[in-house]
């Protein structure tokens, strides 16, 4: 029987957002290589929050181990691009979509040099996976405000799996602004990368209300209710249908 690598730990993970009950309160969870972990839910449950204390934008309590280190201890902003978390609404972003691949690319750059690896950080690679989803280059070019839903969504996605420096993904309902077959184009190629041994893409961790589409993606399944996390067999079919 072969042992399953863990990337990501947690442990008694708590987070109030600052009110004054835990909206998630003690949850332990451990994520392994091959992964992909489908998060559910009701509405106002806690699954984003999980998303962000895991992507290190929430304050909380507990602990989160990548590779068995703290976040801090590989410094956050490189953490980030390794544990990346890909919002619900990327037209919340400031600037333009190039803006972003820009600062990405100067951090995979880093990494590259501290693992002594000289492969070039390949711009054109997020371009030419988000032009598969028919995203056009000319709207890398304009502000995030100015993107459709669906528009933003394919370029925050082809960001994140194009620069080959996330190993786990973190994505919150990543296909809600997508036609169901580009939803499907881009569940296709998600769980391709993930049974890819050569991508740095390890485990994804995926918010989705859609129990079809956490039948057709996922591996795991978690639904997240009363601040604590239960793993299930299946996805979780809303009132048994
Ligand atoms: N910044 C914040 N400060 C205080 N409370 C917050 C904050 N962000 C979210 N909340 C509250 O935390 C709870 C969990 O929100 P969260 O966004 O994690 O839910 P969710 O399960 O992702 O919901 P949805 O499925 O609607 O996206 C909600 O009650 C929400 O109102």
């Amino acid at each position: 029987m072969s042992i399953t690598a863990t990337v990501l730990e947690l442990e008694g993970l708590s987070c109030s957002l600052g009110s004054s009950h835990d909206i998630l309160h003690d949850i332990s969870l451990t994520i392994r290589e091959g992964d992909i972990l489908i998060l559910q839910g009701k509405s106002g449950c806690g699954k984003t929050t999980l998303l962000k204390c895991l992507a290190h934008l929430n304050v909380y309590d507990g602990i989160i181990l990548f590779h068995g280190q703290t976040p801090k201890s590989y410094g956050i902003p490189n953490y980030r691009t390794r544990v990346f978390y890909v919002p619900q609404r990327p037209s919340l972003l400031p600037g333009t979509p190039r803006d972003f691949l820009d600062v990405i690319s100067k951090f995979a750059a880093q990494q590259a040099r501290r693992k002594s690896e000289s492969k070039l950080v390949e711009l054109r690679v997020p371009i030419d996976i988000s032009e598969q989803w028919g995203v056009t280059e000319d709207l890398w070019d304009r502000k995030w405000a100015e993107l459709s839903g669906g528009e933003s969504q394919r370029i925050a996605l082809a960001a994140a799996v194009g620069m080959n420096t996330a190993e786990i993904l973190l994505l919150d309902e990543p296909t809600s602004a997508l036609d169901a077959e580009t939803s499907l184009q881009v569940e296709k190629y998600l769980t391709r990368q993930i049974a890819d041994r050569s991508s740095s893409m390890k485990a994804i961790v995926w918010i989705t209300h859609s129990a079809e589409q956490g039948g057709r993606v996922g591996t795991r399944f978690i639904t997240v209710a009363d601040g604590g996390c239960r793993e299930a067999d299946g996805p979780f079919v809303p009132n048994g249908h």
